[in-house]
């Protein structure tokens, strides 16, 4: 199983406002084109996939939404629209919802009002976590566990206590590559670097 969190920073958990931010400052789209990229190939879906999307900018709660690749029934198209909309109808379910409780979305999405550092730590208690940074081991160098976590960030990094929290569940740090790379590129990256070593 290969999981991948996706920090959004800057992604409203209104479903309005979410969708208006695509291409915006926000740049909620970046979400639709990681989702792609985690879950799906040509023609298919990866059936070893956890994707989750933490959503931050709120007045309440962050807005974690889970997308389980073998449990997912049909996506309805890879495009763009479609998996904005998939994260949009994932926040309006998860409207008026009290900390730390689970909705169920469709086949394969639930939707949970829960923090990036509370998933993390849970993450931990079964997966080696990787945060994807230019200062970490470059990839061929690393001897991945056989349950691996990817940690990315939207254009916001990823704020400086949050290292140490990291660092105490036992974090290594991933580097791809000598450019700045978007999100979506780099699960391509690391999809290609595990399965070319399957
Ligand atoms: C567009 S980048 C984030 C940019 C952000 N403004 C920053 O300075 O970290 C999105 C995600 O990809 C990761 N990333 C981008 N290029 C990378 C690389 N060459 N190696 C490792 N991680 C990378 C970043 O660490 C971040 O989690």
């Amino acid at each position: 199983m290969r999981a991948f969190v996706v920090r959004a920073r800057a992604a409203p958990v209104d479903s309005q406002q979410f969708l208006a931010g695509i291409g915006q400052s926000a740049h909620t789209e970046i979400l639709a084109h990681t989702l792609m990229n985690t879950l799906f190939v040509a023609q298919s879906h990866r059936d070893d996939v956890v994707v989750y999307l933490v959503l931050e900018s709120t007045s309440d709660f962050s807005r974690t939404i889970c997308f389980r690749s073998s449990e997912l029934g049909h996506i309805g198209g890879f495009h763009e629209q479609n998996l904005t909309n998939k994260i949009a109808k994932a926040l309006t379910v998860s409207k008026g919802m009290d900390k730390e409780q689970l909705r169920d979305v469709e086949a394969g999405i639930t939707v949970r009002t829960v923090s990036f550092e509370k998933l993390v730590q849970e993450l931990a208690e079964d997966y080696q976590l990787y945060m994807l940074e230019k200062k970490g081991t470059p990839v061929r160098d690393v001897e991945f566990a056989s349950k691996p976590c990817f940690l990315l960030t939207d254009h916001i990094p990823m704020p400086k206590k949050s290292f140490n929290s990291l660092k105490r569940l036992g974090t290594q740090h991933i580097n791809l590559g000598p450019k700045m790379l978007f999100a979506s590129q780099c699960v391509v990256l690391i999809h290609n670097e595990l399965d070319m070593r399957l």
